[in-house]
């Protein structure tokens, strides 16, 4: 398949001009007025038409990949990548860039309209293509060495010209009014990233629009031709041969059309031949028959006689039937490839050359046939004409009329010729296909007749058809697919430019969150593997402080109370001495003093073995601090919670009043404890449980150790005796184990003469013996009752733990409290430790998210680049 080159003036003519040895000349005239050079002409025209099909169908095709890339862009642009909008501006120190040296690479600054203040220096890879637009790329500067540059650029100053649009969009170009924005340094007036994209989709969206417009305008056969002239040129005559039809078009020897006719094939018309007369043309629809009124062919002659004129645009269409396809040259209107209208325009005048000329710049007309009288050359109107119609499309067709009349052919064809050159020099220059000589009224009314068998004048018209229709084939290509074909081209190098600066910033995305992951994830999965072993370990240090200090406060207790249990103070606190014995009268008071001071030391050795956990408490809690700095990152801060020792067993109403330490009511103050019983001062019990323990069983013994059972007996009975005396608190059992043991020595007839003495003895020295003793008694007394209640109770009254012993309530208690606080402090860690794996998750999930999504988007516009890169092919466009 051959390349389509652009339609340049020399492309032109060598695609529709007939392979002629020597043309153009305009002395030579071998073109014409033989059988070969027709054969020739019509062989070059069906390869133009070949050639033209051949350009369409690719075109088209590009057309659709455009379409598709287009319709890509905009979804990936909505759903997966908010497609970045770029300027390109040239870099301050361009000049000193070491790629600018280079052909086609030039520094930039990249900005993006969302950010406007942060700039990226880069190179611009600018590629001309043949369609003199640019194949754009960018990288990031400094530019990596590119020894393999090509350019087809000529010269500096075409590269120049061309530089002076690489950096902008043509198609997809926002208008963001950014000017003050980027050129203001430190003023930031930018639009958010999405409505730069939104903005940027309605842009494509509108580029599809015109795209499937393009489509149509391609894929639209039809191809108007004006012909126009002198009044009475034959224009009439000449679209009669044309059509083969005599006199179809009406023709006269005064000038007669005074409206624009568009003549067409019947075959638009459902094969019917009739007239269309428009209401308003512009509103023309051939399938709705409201915007028309029909008349019969046959009635053209009286609507182009009574028709008003200046009429602007053609007010009819007249459907009429192609000549005999069996003829050798069939009619021009249909042939395949391009369905042509033929356009009869009234005659110059005046008047009328204003709104031919206008008619004529209009974007369907593909080629303006001038028609001039071979006896009258070019009037002024017509000079006129040519040289505003010159303008507009440069080349002209010219069928110099009634050539049949002339004599001196050679003299005339000069003379016509001479004056073309002067008014359409780019017409003169291929007059051998451009200006035609030609007798149409003999072609017009001799239609059917055989070609091979004509004379020169035949073959020059049939020279002409040809030339005429590779000539309309070729504007067509200008008119229709050269549209196209420059759209698509700008718009692939837009969006060539836009893949490239959004590939810049999607890799710059995937470094910067590659760098993310590679900083977050490995202490993420250190986090993670450290989990269970932190956690290990704060349960162990909550649970090594909370028994540490249980066991250590139940061993203070126990000692203390075993102390107490002496008579002794638990603990020596301040303030806190036994009192002295004020003597007998004051034993009751003593006694109670005692107890008040053993049980305060009680209580201070409570508050001794509290102190003592809140050191373990306190180095429990440094030990969950060096935990957290184990296990957490550096930069997550740490606990702000001070650990504030005092607080401790402090009822939390009392800890928000004052920070002073408070134990509470206490031992001391608990009234159940305090109150003094006749046991603390004379514990006769004790006593007797303390002989006993000292004498062996009694009652088992008295009959057979009779001695040794007196003596007991004795001592019995003095045990007895006291407790009867102390009988009020005695207790039952005590009283009756006297009077038993009492009985017993009384029924023994041996001893019932010397008991009385004896036990007068006795009783006096044993009083006199518990007397002397009370200062020592009184405090073993005081302090063995309260060791034996604290050691069934808890010394709370009316509280759960009233049954538990002292030593172990008050050890649960302190432990209680020590677990609360590294309780607290470890949950403190877990919710930080917590916290920090989950910011890191959510930091590694986002930056693979963006790592993803910025992957996908390189490759997506790394497609695209290919994707443009093909379409260039197609549509023809080489760099
Ligand atoms: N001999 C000869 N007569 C021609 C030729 N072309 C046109 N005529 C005659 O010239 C006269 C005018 O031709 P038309 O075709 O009506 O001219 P026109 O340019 O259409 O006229 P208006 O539309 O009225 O300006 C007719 O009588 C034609 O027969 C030609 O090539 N040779």
């Amino acid at each position: 398949m051959q390349p389509f080159h652009p339609p340049t003036p020399q492309s032109y003519r060598s695609s529709y001009i007939p392979s002629t040895p020597d043309s153009p000349t305009v002395e030579k005239e071998s073109h014409i007025g033989t059988t070969v050079d027709a054969r020739q002409a019509r062989e070059t025209a069906d390869g133009v038409v070949r050639d033209y099909e051949e350009k369409r169908d690719r075109l088209a095709k590009a057309i659709d990949s455009s379409l598709y890339l287009l319709s890509d862009l905009k979804n990936f642009n909505g759903e997966q990548w908010t497609v970045r909008y770029p300027h390109l501006k040239p870099t301050e120190h361009a000049e000193t860039g070491p790629s600018s040296s280079r052909p086609g690479m030039s520094r930039r600054t990249l900005t993006f309209a969302d950010e406007p203040a942060h700039t990226t220096d880069v190179v611009l890879n600018s590629t001309p293509t043949i369609r003199r637009t640019l194949k754009r790329s960018l990288t990031l500067a400094p530019a990596p060495p590119c020894e393999t540059v090509t350019t087809v650029v000529q010269s500096v100053e075409e590269l120049k010209r061309l530089d002076e649009n690489e950096d902008d969009f043509s198609i997809l170009r926002l208008n963001l009014n950014m000017g003050v924005a980027r050129h203001a340094k430190g003023l930031i007036s930018h639009l958010e990233k999405s409505s730069i994209s939104a903005l940027l989709d309605n842009r494509i969206t509108a580029s599809l629009d015109h795209l499937s417009h393009l489509q149509k305008r391609v894929y639209d056969a039809q191809s108007r031709v004006l012909v126009t002239g002198d009044l009475n040129a034959g224009k009439s005559t000449l679209i009669n041969a044309l059509l083969r039809r005599d006199e179809v078009m009406p023709t006269d020897q005064q000038p007669l059309t005074t409206r624009f006719v568009e003549v067409v094939s019947a075959k638009e018309n459902e094969d019917k031949e009739e007239i269309h007369i428009l209401k308003q043309a512009d509103k023309y629809d051939p399938k709705d028959s409201a915007t028309y009124s029909t008349e019969d062919v046959s009635k053209l002659y009286e609507m182009l006689i009574d028709a008003e004129d200046d009429a602007s645009s053609p007010s009819l269409r007249v459907f009429l039937k192609e000549a005999d396809s069996n003829l050798a040259n069939p009619s021009i209107l249909h042939n395949g490839v391009v369905d042509i209208s033929l356009i009869d325009a009234p005659g110059l005048n005046r008047d009328s050359i204003k709104t031919t000329a206008n008619f004529a710049r209009q974007e369907e007309i593909d080629v303006v046939v001038f028609v001039v009288s071979a006896a009258n050359h070019f009037t002024l109107s017509a000079k006129e004409f040519i040289w505003q119609a010159g303008h507009e499309k440069a080349h002209l067709f010219i069928v110099v009329n009634r050539f049949d009349q002339i004599k001196d052919k050679a003299r005339c064809r000069r003379l016509v010729l001479e004056q073309i050159k002067q008014l359409s020099p780019k017409t003169y220059e291929d007059a051998a296909d451009l200006v035609h000589f030609v007798d149409s009224a003999k072609v017009a009314l001799g239609y059917g007749e055989a070609e091979s068998e004509g004379d020169e004048l035949d073959d020059a018209f049939s020279h002409l058809e040809h030339s005429l229709r590779s000539f309309v084939l070729v504007n067509r290509a200008k008119s229709k697919l050269g549209p196209a074909q420059n759209y698509i081209t700008h718009l692939l190098a837009d969006v060539e430019l836009l893949a490239a600066a959004n590939s810049l910033v999607a890799g710059k995305e995937r470094v910067a969150a590659r760098d993310e992951i590679a900083r977050v994830k490995p202490v993420l999965e250190k986090m993670k593997k450290g989990k269970e072993g932190l956690e290990e370990s704060l349960v162990g240090e909550e649970e090594a402080a909370t028994d540490k200090a249980a066991g250590r406060t139940k061993l203070a207790m126990e000692r203390g109370l075993e102390r107490v249990g002496r008579g002794e103070l638990a603990a020596p606190g301040p303030g806190l001495t036994l009192p002295s014995y004020p003597g007998l009268l004051g034993a009751w008071d003593y006694a109670a003093e005692v107890k008040r001071i053993l049980l305060a030391s009680l209580d201070f050795a409570v508050s001794l073995a509290e102190d003592d956990a809140r050191k373990l408490t306190s180095e429990g809690v440094d030990e969950v601090i060096k935990l957290g700095d184990t296990h957490l990152p550096a930069d997550v801060e740490r606990t702000n919670r001070k650990f504030n020792p005092q607080a401790m067993f402090t009822p939390r109403a009392i800890r928000r009043q004052s920070s002073v330490t408070s134990l509470g009511l206490g031992l001391a103050g608990q009234s159940q404890l305090v109150e003094v019983n006749v046991t603390d001062i004379f514990d006769l019990q004790h006593h007797i449980h303390l002989a006993r323990s000292v004498i062996p069983s009694t009652s088992a013994t008295s009959h057979e150790l009779v001695p040794f059972s007196t003596e007991v007996g004795a001592a019995s009975l003095a045990v007895g005796a006291f407790s009867m005396i102390s009988g009020k608190t005695l207790g039952l059992r005590a009283v009756v184990e006297g009077i038993v043991h009492f009985s017993d020595f009384v029924s023994n007839p041996a001893t019932r003469k010397w008991i009385g003495p004896i036990v007068g003895v006795f009783t006096a020295g044993a009083i006199a013996y518990v007397v002397y003793e009370l200062p020592r008694s009184i405090p073993k007394n005081v302090g063995r009752h309260i060791q034996s209640t604290l050691t069934t109770s808890s010394g709370q009254a009316q509280t759960d733990d009233a049954s538990t012993p002292f030593a172990e309530y008050q050890a649960a208690r302190v432990s209680k409290e020590v677990r609360k606080v590294m309780r607290l402090a470890a949950w403190d860690l877990r919710e930080r430790f917590r916290a920090a794996v989950e910011a890191r998750g959510e930091v590694v999930k986002a930056s693979e998210e963006i790592e993803k999504k910025a992957t996908k988007a390189l490759e997506w516009f790394d497609n695209v680049e290919k994707r443009v890169e093909i379409i260039r092919e197609e549509v023809g466009i080489k760099v």
